[in-house]
């Protein structure tokens, strides 16, 4: 760099090349809707339960990370990541709560395609084979996009109804976010280091989170 104190990382460019895709992830129409009050409330609730199961499989997700981490050494990353594992528990209890006050019952949620899909992806990531850099970065971009979609809800000139703000603080806070900010220069220091065919599967599985990401959004607001 020539001292213009602009780093160039490989996410910050990603997320400029990717940026149509990124946007239709953290702006969907559902989430908008959110944020503009004009949200379905059966859908939030179809949300909210197929979410339930989404998180219990990013448990062993979390955990598939935090192994590989602890394989390659790195105390400080495993410090992080170890904070990710302990909120999960936090976050499955919030779904029950949560749950309750809609009436929703977690009990007899089937999961719908898009979510399976989601969730078979997850599953990939148990693999030894899977790197660790690939495996942070995926992590990485799967709590990007809720913190900066809920983010948008609770940001200024929101019309967010009152019994949702919950929700969006959870993702949209300024602790979440910070936590994702972690996560993003784990994954620029594993990438800075990689070889190029480590970095372009890294990409790809950046995208395709995107693309899954925006699938659980549909899904959400219209059962496909
Ligand atoms: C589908 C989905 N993506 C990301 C997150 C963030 O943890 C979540 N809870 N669910």
């Amino acid at each position: 760099m020539d001292g213009g104190g602009v780093e160039a990382t490989t996410t910050a460019a990603w997320m400029e090349k990717h940026r149509e895709m990124y946007e239709r992830a953290t702006r969907h129409p559902f989430t908008v809707s959110i944020r503009d009050g004009a949200v379905d409330l059966s859908a939030f609730k179809r949300w909210l339960s197929q979410d339930y199961i989404f998180v219990r499989e990013f448990v062993s997700f979390i955990a598939s990370i935090l192994f590989k981490c602890c394989k390659q050494g790195d105390g400080s990353d495993m410090e992080i990541i170890l904070g990710g594992v302990a909120s999960i528990s936090d976050e499955l209890s919030w779904f029950k709560n949560e749950a309750t006050k809609w009436g929703v019952d977690l009990a007899n949620v089937s999961p719908l395609e898009s979510n399976l899909e989601y969730c078979r992806f997850l599953q990939s990531f148990t693999e030894q084979e899977i790197s660790y850099a690939l495996a942070v970065t995926t992590f990485w971009i799967i709590e990007t996009v809720y913190q900066d979609s809920f983010g948008f809800c609770i940001e200024e000139g929101n019309k967010t109804p009152p019994e949702l703000l919950g929700t969006c603080q959870r993702w949209g806070s300024p602790e979440f976010k910070q936590y994702c900010e972690s996560l993003q220069r784990i994954v620029d220091r594993c990438l800075a280091n990689a070889p190029a065919d480590a970095v372009k599967s890294a990409e790809e599985g950046f995208t395709r989170v995107l693309e899954l990401e925006i699938g659980f959004w549909e899904m959400s607001s219209s059962q496909s």
